[in-house]
């Protein structure tokens, strides 16, 4: 496939794995519309030794590895719903931290505070009951699709809002083309793999 040219230079999982975990993300053209292609990741979360590598990809972005990485050491895993609670409950419970999720609108008893934002397909809001996050708190983002970076914009504003201390921003797949990284602008953002995305052309 032409859109999986940059799997191979961005992965943090070593090229041979990166491409075989790539390949259990299922790409569907037309869904939710067009010219949306959506990228499904319930077959690498249906297998268990692809779970685990992209836990344990996400684990070294933030302890560091052995071949000289820096890491982003952090105290909580925040993850927006609903697919980065998939990977960010499993992620903090290897690190041994709390998980904080941050849910869409609506979800939570009061109070909360909220934010609003656009998606590649729509528009939401995500909210974080008030008082959730110890003061100054290291925390990290965690998701499964960098697309426009909306979300992530809206999550980093939350966690801020409510005292926390935004480290990095970690996302099993970007979506080049679309400006996630550039709404993200100032901040640490790492992703595990990288398709260039047709909407974008
Ligand atoms: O970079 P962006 O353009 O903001 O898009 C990325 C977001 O879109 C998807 O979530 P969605 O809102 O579809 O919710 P879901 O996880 O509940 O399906 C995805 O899981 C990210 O959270
Ligand atoms: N193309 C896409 N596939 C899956 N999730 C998304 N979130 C935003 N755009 C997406």
């Amino acid at each position: 496939m032409s859109d999986d040219i940059s799997v191979v230079a961005l992965s943090g999982l070593g090229s041979d794995r990166a491409a075989e975990v790539r390949a259990l993300i299922r790409d569907v053209p037309g869904y939710p519309h067009d010219p949306i292609v959506f990228r499904d990741i319930t077959p690498l979360l249906a297998d268990g030794e692809a779970l685990r590598d992209v836990v344990e990809a996400f684990a070294r972005l933030c302890e560091g590895s052995s071949d000289g990485a820096t890491g982003h050491p952090v105290d909580v895993v925040a993850g927006m719903e609903a697919r980065g609670f998939l990977l960010g409950a499993p992620l903090a419970t290897r690190l041994g931290v709390g998980f904080v999720p941050l849910r869409k609108a609506g979800k939570l008893p009061p109070p909360v505070e909220r934010v609003s934002y656009d998606l590649e397909y729509g528009s939401a809001a995500i909210e974080l009951r008030t008082g959730t996050l110890p003061a100054g708190a290291r925390v990290l983002l965690v998701d499964d699709v960098l697309a426009t970076g909306g979300t992530a914009a809206a999550a980093a504003e939350l966690v801020e809002r409510c005292g926390g201390q935004v480290v990095a921003a970690a996302f099993l797949l970007e979506l080049g083309g679309l400006g996630g990284r550039e709404r993200l602008t100032g901040r640490v953002v790492e992703t595990l793999l990288r398709v260039d995305d047709p909407a974008s052309s």
